[in-house]
């Protein structure tokens, strides 16, 4: 597929052009209006499986041209869900320096500073993720909003090696750490939708949680990802910084919200 990107001619309102699915039904994100939620008893907390990585192991962190990417070992599994599901990979959305607003999934129309996701694959029906990611029950997506505040030690694992992915294709590789430390301590309180992947191609394949409590990065922390990377590659003349790189949110036709909490 062709070159898209966030803004400019091969912004988001471009990509149905080539991405036919981006202009399809059942996209993300979305935003979270109180009015569309319904409290679903059956949604239970979310089972991580192996997600205690070893530091003796090593996770490749990649600038994939639009986002900053951790490789994840598909031993690393989510259950509880209507599948089992086996972890690929993880990155991020943001905005930009000055304007600390990035997150894709909104609540009530709040943008987060960012967001981060977890990116699983349906290994109990699929054999990898290519084939598992164009199927309507392929993926599940966790999806965790970033908020400036408090240092966070964990996002420091990887973050102090962005410097040496700062343009397009870069790879280094990092310890592995505890991704759990990554994600809220609430795995109880969450969003439930089925929707799409937020890039293109758009397909319509993934299983939406998005964790209702943020967790926070330090202003530090957050301008090392909105001011360290390029989406270019590093012989390019001009250099483009990689900024705003998430969707706007798409239209729920009449789809619902789930969500495990009642109040
Ligand atoms: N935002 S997302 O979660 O829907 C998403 C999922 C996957 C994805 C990854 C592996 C398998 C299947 C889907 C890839 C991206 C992506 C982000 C930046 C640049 C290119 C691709 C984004
Ligand atoms: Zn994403």
């Amino acid at each position: 597929g062709g070159k898209w990107g966030y803004n400019g001619p091969n912004g988001e309102h471009h990509w149905p052009k080539h991405f036919p699915y981006c202009g399809g039904a059942f996209q993300s994100p979305v935003n979270f209006q109180p009015e569309l939620l319904r409290y679903d008893p059956n949604l239970f907390a979310i089972q991580l499986q192996n997600y205690n990585l070893s530091s003796r192991e090593q996770l490749t962190l990649s600038n994939n041209g639009h986002s900053v990417q951790l490789s994840l070992p598909s031993y690393m599994q989510l259950t509880g869900l209507p599948h089992r599901y086996s972890a690929a990979q993880l990155h991020f959305h943001w905005g930009t320096q000055n304007v600390q607003a990035g997150s894709e999934h909104t609540v009530n129309g709040k943008q987060f500073a960012a967001e981060m996701h977890v990116v699983h694959f349906n290994s109990g029906k699929y054999p990898n993720i290519s084939m598992a990611v164009d199927k309507s029950d392929g993926l599940a997506v966790l999806g965790v909003f970033i908020e400036v505040g408090e240092f966070n030690p964990a996002f420091e694992k990887f973050f102090k090696y962005v410097n040496g992915i700062k343009y397009r294709d870069q790879k280094v590789q990092v310890p592995a750490f505890n991704i759990r430390e990554l994600l809220p301590s609430r795995l109880d309180e969450y969003y439930r939708y089925d929707g799409s992947l937020t890039t293109p191609p758009c397909f319509p394949s993934v299983l939406w949680t998005v964790f209702r409590q943020p967790v926070t990065i330090s202003l530090r922390q957050y301008l090392a990802l909105a001011t360290a990377l390029y989406s270019s590659h590093a012989q390019e003349v001009a250099p483009m910084p990689m900024l705003g790189n998430y969707r706007k949110p798409q239209l729920m036709d009449n789809r619902v919200v789930l969500v495990s909490f009642q109040d």
